[in-house]
């Protein structure tokens, strides 16, 4: 089944939780943590996730934009993050990375910058719970996807099945109701969206429309 995570990057922070309640028929929530080092953009942290956690019951996907993770891995996982994904491009330890990880008990992800080859994933694919598969750079909502991706997550997803693997692949940056159902076709079954639903008149409608764009 295809999940849909909405970013709130792209929503209304003054009036964080009325728009989480918004979008609680997705199933995860979507928290794109940066640092202004990795990425040229600076968000939220644990203290944030922590505010949110009270405040639904959806899985809560912390998307790490940051140097040095392995630091900040168990502030994350104490406040309520359920699934946890590093960039493998900010990790020159990749390997001990995940476990740290998966040593909190929560679910483990990698997430590849577009001009990031496949091959980073060669000696760490059977780790992990969920690649995530960027398909903007990353720093900002409200960019264009990147169509060159589509062969990406098509030759992804072919791998995951040849080793009988049980794998998400996220797909994150300018997913829109007009391509949702190509990057499904291609093999996603995770999909980010931030402007396509907290940009819309009702970003509850939205949620359903994606879910619907996606049997
Ligand atoms: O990780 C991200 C940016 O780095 C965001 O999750 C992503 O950009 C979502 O926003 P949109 O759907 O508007 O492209
Ligand atoms: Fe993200």
């Amino acid at each position: 089944m295809v999940k849909i995570a909405p970013s709130i990057l792209a929503a209304d922070f003054s009036n964080l939780e009325e728009e989480i309640k918004q979008v609680s028929k997705a199933e995860y929530l979507h928290l794109d943590v940066m640092d202004g080092h990795f990425v040229p953009n600076i968000t939220i942290g644990p203290l944030v996730v922590e505010a949110i956690s009270d405040k639904t019951d959806q899985l809560l996907d912390a998307h790490l934009m940051i140097e040095n993770p392995d630091q900040y891995i168990p502030d994350f996982a104490d406040s309520g993050a359920e699934l946890i994904t590093v960039h493998a491009e900010a990790c020159p330890h990749l390997h001990r990375t995940v476990q740290n990880i998966k040593e909190q008990e929560v679910k483990a992800g990698v997430a590849l910058n577009p001009a990031t080859p496949l091959t980073a994933l060669d000696h760490i694919l059977p780790e992990l719970d969920l690649v995530l598969l960027m398909t903007v750079n990353p720093g900002f909502g409200g960019q264009k996807f990147i169509e060159d991706m589509l062969p990406k997550i098509n030759r992804l997803r072919k791998r995951i099945e040849q080793n009988n693997l049980d794998i998400d692949i996220q797909v994150d940056g300018g997913i829109k109701p007009y391509n949702v159902d190509r990057v499904v076709e291609a093999g996603a079954n995770v999909i980010v969206a931030g402007s396509a639903i907290f940009g819309s008149d009702d970003p509850g409608q939205a949620v359903v429309d994606l879910q619907e764009s996606c049997k």
